[in-house]
């Protein structure tokens, strides 16, 4: 009797359900929907409460919204009988944190608090605790603490700890009121489950716990603020697991709201990134994976825990288990396209792309798919939502270098699309550095997908071929086979991800191989972004001023 698992993928806008085969990681029925509130950074819905710039919010009303309804409709898609559906997985964008109180309702769940900015879900992209983050960063220098070099040298405001800083600091009492922190991830898998299991690939790459160190130590912590001297005992845990670790079983509620089967085995939850690692089938050094979207995130493993400066982290049993996870990243990479297609396109270009009945993107592709490396005269620095690899820093900004009166909206547009790729050269160059090994690229993400020039550009400027995975979404593929882990091998499952992965990984037969006569104009247009990196990254300070600048209005 043919065995089935479904993957839980939350993202930024967003969250979708798969229903795949165990047998061979076949999807046989996806279901998604978008978050009533989307990502709040105006103001807070039914409230005149303004929120300040780089604030990123959301409605952990909108994650249960969605479960309850993207569940039922994947089964009823499918025709699947529950009893056939062994087990669950979970994954979520991240950092994203909820303050709650001791049942695990979030603090904005209360009326008392709706109007509280800081008692809503902060996600991953808000940006606004790089004054915190800075502190941190400095102090953690200073007291020359360890944990700071597994993290690349510097910790992101994206990250758990500035994030709680900024809270206790701008609002002490929501801080006290929290009876604790948890990742969203994590807190979908107790509405799940009813158990509360803190997964290691959050904890690990966000909230700067590590197996060996632990979480920074309380007098560290009270550094940074009294209040926090405390927090792990208070509002943390130090019980944290495995990726693929069996959270629990989908209890009576949950079954009732959603159609699963009571009892069916829920696996930890992991970051979106990470879980794409297995899906596209690989499980081993040497390869590294891109998962391509709103922002960019590179997920590789190796045996060795390498301190690597300006990379997200080194976390151990995060991506798989027995190695050491690594990850790196792009803060911004759709968005930047999508920035680029909300403000600067002309309305010429919007009824061009109407008549022609195709997207603006497929127009600009079109367009600049006709240009060569180097045509366009122009270089940007893809920093638009600042630097996560390998400056860690999100007060840069972007560039772009060499307008002319002639500069059309097609060249502006691959310029961007260069920009990332070099950016992507950048994290490829600093991991080989440092002694690990890239032999091969996988791509997965909606861009991966829906962009054939970005991804030849890509083979282009890394050099490298590029391999795309074969489900449009590979990371939902990637959390079910954690579901089947879960459910272990004598309910139809598996007993390791490696052989999940060896399974239910599928690639496409397209692969992007590097034109040699691109390979070399772009390695001489990459020669002068490595200038303009170090300069506007390292050297000069012009970006910080013009976003304090343009702060203090
Ligand atoms: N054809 C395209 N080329 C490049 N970027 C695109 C294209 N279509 C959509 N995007 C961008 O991709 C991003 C969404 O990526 P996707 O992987 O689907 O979602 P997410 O990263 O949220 O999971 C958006 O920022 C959007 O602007
Ligand atoms: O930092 C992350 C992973 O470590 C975020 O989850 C990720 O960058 C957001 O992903 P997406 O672009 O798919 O919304």
């Amino acid at each position: 009797m043919a065995k089935y698992t479904i993957g839980l993928d939350f993202g930024t806008l967003s969250a979708r359900a798969v229903l795949v085969d165990v047998s061979n990681g076949l999807e046989i029925s996806m279901s998604s929907k978008e978050y009533a509130s989307g990502v709040i950074n105006t103001v807070l819905p039914n409230t005149d409460i303004k929120l300040k710039e780089d604030w990123a919010l959301q409605d952990p009303k909108d994650y249960l919204d969605v479960l309850y309804h993207i569940i039922p409709d994947v089964i009823e898609k499918s025709g699947v009988n529950s009893e056939d559906i062994i087990g669950v997985g979970v994954d979520f964008t991240s950092c994203t944190i909820l303050p709650i109180d001791s049942k695990g309702n979030p603090l904005c769940f209360y009326e008392k608090h709706r109007k509280n900015p800081y008692s809503w879900a902060k996600l991953w992209k808000d940006h606004s605790a790089q004054y915190y983050a800075d502190i941190l960063n400095e102090l953690a220098i200073q007291k020359n603490e360890e944990f700071l070099r597994l993290y690349g040298g510097k910790i992101s405001s994206e990250w758990m700890i500035p994030k709680l800083m900024q809270m206790v600091s701008e609002s002490p009492e929501t801080y006290d009121q929290a009876h604790s922190f948890i990742e969203a991830g994590d807190w979908i898998v107790f509405k799940l489950t009813g158990q509360f299991k803190r997964n290691c690939c959050a904890a690990g790459f966000k909230a700067t716990w590590n197996s060996k160190l632990g979480y920074p130590s309380g007098d560290f912590l009270k550094m940074l603020h009294p209040k926090l001297e405390n927090l792990v005992e208070d509002k943390l845990s130090n019980d944290i697991f495995s990726i693929g670790t069996k959270a629990g079983y989908v209890n009576e509620e949950i079954a009732k709201k959603t159609g699963l089967k009571d009892g069916t085995a829920v696996s930890v939850a992991s970051i979106d990134a990470h879980v794409a690692f297995p899906a596209m089938g690989i499980s081993s050094p040497g390869n590294m994976v891109i998962i391509v979207g709103t922002s960019t995130c590179n997920i590789l493993i190796d045996e060795r825990e390498i301190k690597i400066p300006g990379i997200s982290g080194v976390v151990k049993d995060a991506v798989i288990p027995g190695y050491y996870g690594y990850e790196a990243g792009q803060a911004a990479v759709g968005d930047i396209f999508n920035w680029f297609i909300n403000n600067c396109v002309p309305v010429n270009y919007v009824e061009e792309a109407r008549n022609k009945k195709i997207t603006i993107f497929e127009l600009l592709n079109e367009k600049s798919a006709k240009l060569k490396p180097g045509e366009t005269g122009l270089l940007c620095l893809d920093w638009l939502n600042g630097n996560r690899s390998t400056l860690i820093d999100a007060d840069l900004s972007g560039m772009i270098l060499g307008l002319t009166l002639s500069t059309k909206p097609e060249e502006i547009y691959r310029a961007l699309i260069e920009a990332t790729a070099f950016g992507q050269n950048m994290i490829v160059e600093t991991f080989r550095n440092h002694g690990i090994k890239i032999d091969s690229i996988y791509a997965c993400g909606g861009i991966s997908k829906k962009n054939p020039l970005l991804m030849q550009i890509y083979a282009d400027v890394m050099n490298m071929n590029i391999k795309i995975s074969e489900s449009d979404q590979a990371v939902a593929l990637g959390a079910a086979m954690f579901g089947a882990v879960s459910a272990g091998n004598k309910s139809g499952g598996y007993d390791s991800i490696e052989e999940a992965a060896s399974r239910m990984g599928r690639l496409l037969d397209i692969v992007y191989k590097p034109i040699e006569t691109n390979v070399e104009a772009y390695q001489a247009i990459y020669k002068e972004y490595k200038k303009l990196y170090n300069y506007f990254g390292r050297e000069n300070d012009v970006m910080k001023k013009l976003k304090k600048m343009k702060s203090e209005y």
